[in-house]
């Protein structure tokens, strides 16, 4: 008997495989003590030698896949397992004190660990990350436990998990994971956001999937309905297939659209711009005939690796990016680090509300030597296309008005080395707190442009964390509190004869995108994959219509009511 479990759908498409379970696994153990003591060390060693050989495979393949700079952290592994200074303690407090391998190991390991991290060096405090993933390999092979290795898969899978890391995410190869299904997360979780720029197909959100489903058991996931199925039955796997084809049809018949232009029936041009989180998501941007980018999230660049990237890796990416767009425009976000994406080598603190914390400008603005590599890197790349700068998580104008101090002071350090410096950059804002949009007039007078961040506007008006399942129903994108918020930012950018973009995924949303039509949005930046649908709707709607259509809605009481008032468009 097949299982159906529904959860939250992610990102289009219909992947049928099996299951690969990407769990923690249970790594307790007890604290005996031995009698045999070369037995101990032996099992020890093989266990260093095993975590060798598997780390040796995992690095040589994230390199052939991911690339060196990918592949550097497993370096920085091997060599952790090949140092004295941390084995031969450990083999001296199995021999002096008769205790079990795991334990002396254990016991060795935590201490090195909490030297590192107590130190004021972030190269040492790297070096205890590093050290806390090799014992952990170290003692899974002790114990005969198999840790899940995502970049080591080499067949068709669909990876099932508590959540994915936007890391983890970025470590997956298209090749063999045809789609993931997760126990948390919301359609704007970064793991979600991610598998549309993959293109691979994923359900979030089903609260227990790790619960239900075994390593290899037979998988279907709906990314369209939101739906999984837990070994399906034979027809069932037919009925999918036959779901999957009509998915792939449709997608090539929206192909055709791939270099027309973004216009209403009654001739209103709007542009249809791509998310990318990396310089690998500009295929996808070109495939799907994106006008420009609206929002590069920089910050996977600092991800899935154990330290900062250096200011010329970063203008190598940046001015990757703006070659490849030749002249289109590039609105690049400075790093937005926080809330569900952590960097581990900055050693964050520990918040209780991480959404609401320490994060992105707030960072930036107090370890300003991060932002200022950025903002370098950024400034030297410009002269290569068109860019534009945009701040995450404004609150305040005197924020804007810090970064903005701060970049323009880099330019002119740069201008004075004589370097080139593009002189027409257009700095911005993503409009996320409700705070910032309540002001949208103030900051209309200073910033160039404004970029709505829906992802998070929603999350702090309606006080509904994005990340939650269990509050998802509040997390409403059509609520007329939302839609107010957005006629007051569009109108206020208007008025100084600015413009506003919408970068959250509100932007790509079939329901939304009349409404934004109506209330005047200017440019929608969206997951490439959603932006040939997003084109074909706009050319059949008239935007006159829409702008009453949008007048209504802001008056209702209700997101339902809303809902229903789109729905009557078709
Ligand atoms: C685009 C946004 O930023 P992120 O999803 O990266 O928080 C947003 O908040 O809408
Ligand atoms: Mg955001």
């Amino acid at each position: 008997m097949s299982e159906l479990l529904k959860g939250i759908a992610a990102s289009d498409g219909v992947a049928i495989s099996k299951a690969y379970l990407l769990v923690e696994p249970d790594l307790s153990f007890s604290s005996d003590n031995i009698s045999d003591v070369d037995g101990e060390v032996e099992k020890f060693k093989a266990a260093v030698n095993q975590s060798k050989v598997e780390l040796t495979q995992i690095r040589n393949n994230a390199e052939k896949q991911l690339g060196a700079d990918k592949a550097a952290i497993f370096d920085a592994h091997l060599l952790v397992l090949e140092d004295p200074e941390l084995l031969n303690p450990i083999e001296d407090n199995i021999r002096n004190n008769k205790v079990n391998a795991p334990t002396a190991l254990n016991e060795v390991s935590t201490n090195f660990i909490t030297i590192f991290e107590n130190m004021d060096n972030e190269y040492m405090k790297e070096r205890a990350a590093d050290i806390r993933d090799v014992s952990k390999r170290i003692l899974a092979h002790i114990l005969g436990v198999e840790l899940p290795n995502p970049s080591m898969i080499n067949e068709s899978v669909i990876i099932v998990g508590e959540d994915l890391t936007p890391s983890d995410t970025a470590q997956l190869n298209k090749e063999f994971v045809k789609g993931f299904a997760t126990n948390i997360g919301g359609r704007t979780s970064h793991s979600a956001i991610m598998s549309r720029s993959l293109e691979i197909p994923a359900v979030v959100g089903t609260k227990d999937i790790t619960d239900r489903v075994k390593h290899g058991d037979g998988l279907i996931i709906d990314g369209l309905s939101g739906d999984v199925i837990i070994n399906p039955t034979d027809d069932e796997v037919l009925a999918y297939e036959q779901k999957q084809k009509n998915f792939l049809a449709e997608k090539e018949e929206l192909a055709k659209l791939v270099n027309d232009e973004s216009v209403s029936k009654d001739g209103v041009h709007v542009e249809l711009a791509a998310n990318i989180g990396t310089p690998n998501d500009l295929k996808g941007v070109k495939n799907n005939g994106a006008e420009g980018i609206g929002l590069y999230r920089t910050e996977f660049l600092y991800m899935g690796r154990d330290n900062m990237p250096s200011e010329e890796e970063q203008f190598e990416a940046y001015s990757k990016v703006l070659k490849e767009m030749d002249g289109k425009r590039v609105v690049v976000r400075t790093l937005d680090i926080g809330g569900d994406k952590e960097l581990s080598y900055l050693n964050l603190p520990k918040e209780m509300n991480p959404f609401l914390g320490y994060r992105a400008i707030r960072l930036c603005l107090d370890q300003t030597d991060i932002f200022r590599t950025q903002l370098r890197a950024l400034l030297r790349a410009s002269e290569y296309g068109k860019l534009n700068i945009m701040f995450p998580m404004i609150a305040t104008i005197n924020e804007f008005r810090d970064a903005k101090a701060i970049l323009l002071e880099e330019k002119e350090k740069l201008v004075s080395e004589g370097v080139k410096v593009d002189d027409d950059i257009e700095i911005g804002i993503m409009v996320e707190i409700p705070a910032t949009a309540a002001l949208a007039d103030i900051f209309a007078k200073e910033v160039d442009f404004f970029s709505i961040g829906t992802n998070d506007l929603i999350q702090y008006t309606m006080a509904a964390d994005r990340m939650s399942e269990r509050v998802a129903y509040l997390y409403q994108p059509y609520n007329p509190a939302i839609l107010r918020l957005i006629k007051q930012v569009i109108e206020a950018s208007h008025k100084e004869g600015k413009w506003t973009g919408m970068c959250g995924e509100m932007a790509g949303d079939n329901t939304a995108i009349p409404l934004l039509l109506g209330l005047g949005l200017d440019e929608f930046s969206m997951s490439a994959t959603s932006i040939l649908k997003a084109r074909k709707q706009i050319k059949q709607l008239d935007q006159k219509e829409m702008q009453e259509l949008a007048g209504r809605a802001i008056n209702c009481a209700t997101e339902e009511e809303v809902v229903e008032l789109v729905n009557q468009l078709s």
